[in-house]
């Protein structure tokens, strides 16, 4: 039977992919929105060319791979800057989100995706998991994780959906305010839940 899809999302930081590892340790096929847009402007690829044409050659590091935080700098400043990348590069990571899923051989599969309320690929998926936890610690784990400046964190925040508008979407929460050894037993429920469900939408 073709599995069914969750859409796994949460903002940055709120702990979508330590809660898609232990997805991945139980057999789940998963795949990261994140890496799909790494994938898409790989050297050689015209998302990359694109990119450099409208930035400059200081998008290209010296080994000719994207220069993710010249980019990131200037798209998190610049709204139509983000919307421009946005339109360039999110039908392509759905190309590769829709190639990858179709091999899925596990009873479900996973989409994770930072932006998937606000890209619409919510659609892509029968149930919703939303991992969330208060900005302040989104932004202290951020900032830890990638040596990065609160204020370039909050500017990232500010470009995505509001709790509110993304818990709305929810079939499923996950507060991720506790240790990592709690996530994990909260995934396993979850996994163990929803190997019950045929189809995904019932609750
Ligand atoms: C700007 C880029 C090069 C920065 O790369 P970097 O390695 O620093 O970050 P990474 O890609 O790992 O993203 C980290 C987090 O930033 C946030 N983020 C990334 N892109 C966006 C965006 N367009 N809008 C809002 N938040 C975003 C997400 O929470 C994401 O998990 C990269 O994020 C990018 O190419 N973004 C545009 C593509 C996109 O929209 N990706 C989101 C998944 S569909
Ligand atoms: N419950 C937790 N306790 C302690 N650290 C955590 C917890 N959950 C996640 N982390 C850590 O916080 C950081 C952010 O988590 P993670 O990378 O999973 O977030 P994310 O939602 O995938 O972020 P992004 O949108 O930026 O990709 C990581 O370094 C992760 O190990």
């Amino acid at each position: 039977m073709k599995p069914w899809i969750l859409g796994l999302t949460g903002g940055i930081g709120s702990g979508k992919s330590a809660v898609a590892q232990h997805f991945i340790d139980l057999g789940v096929h998963t795949v990261d929105a994140d890496h799909a847009a790494r994938w898409v402007v790989e050297p050689g690829r015209p998302a990359l060319t694109k990119i450099v044409e409208r930035f400059g050659d200081e998008m290209l590091l010296a080994d000719g791979n994207l220069n993710r935080a010249a980019l990131r700098a200037k798209i998190f400043q610049d709204e139509s800057e983000r919307r421009w990348l946005e339109a360039l590069l999110h039908p392509l990571i759905g190309q590769e989100i829709n190639d990858y899923l179709a091999q899925a051989e596990s009873p479900y599969a996973i989409l994770v995706s930072p932006l998937l309320v606000e890209s619409g690929q919510y659609h892509m998926a029968q149930r919703v998991l939303v991992v969330d936890a208060p900005e302040a610690l989104q932004v202290q784990r951020t900032v830890l994780r990638d040596s990065t400046s609160p204020e370039q964190v909050e500017a990232i925040l500010k470009a995505q959906a509001n709790r509110e508008e993304r818990l709305r979407h929810a079939h499923d929460i996950l507060v991720n305010d506790r240790d990592l050894g709690w996530l994990k037993s909260e995934v396993e429920r979850l996994h163990n839940f929803y190997l019950t469900l045929r189809g995904g939408r019932e609750s």
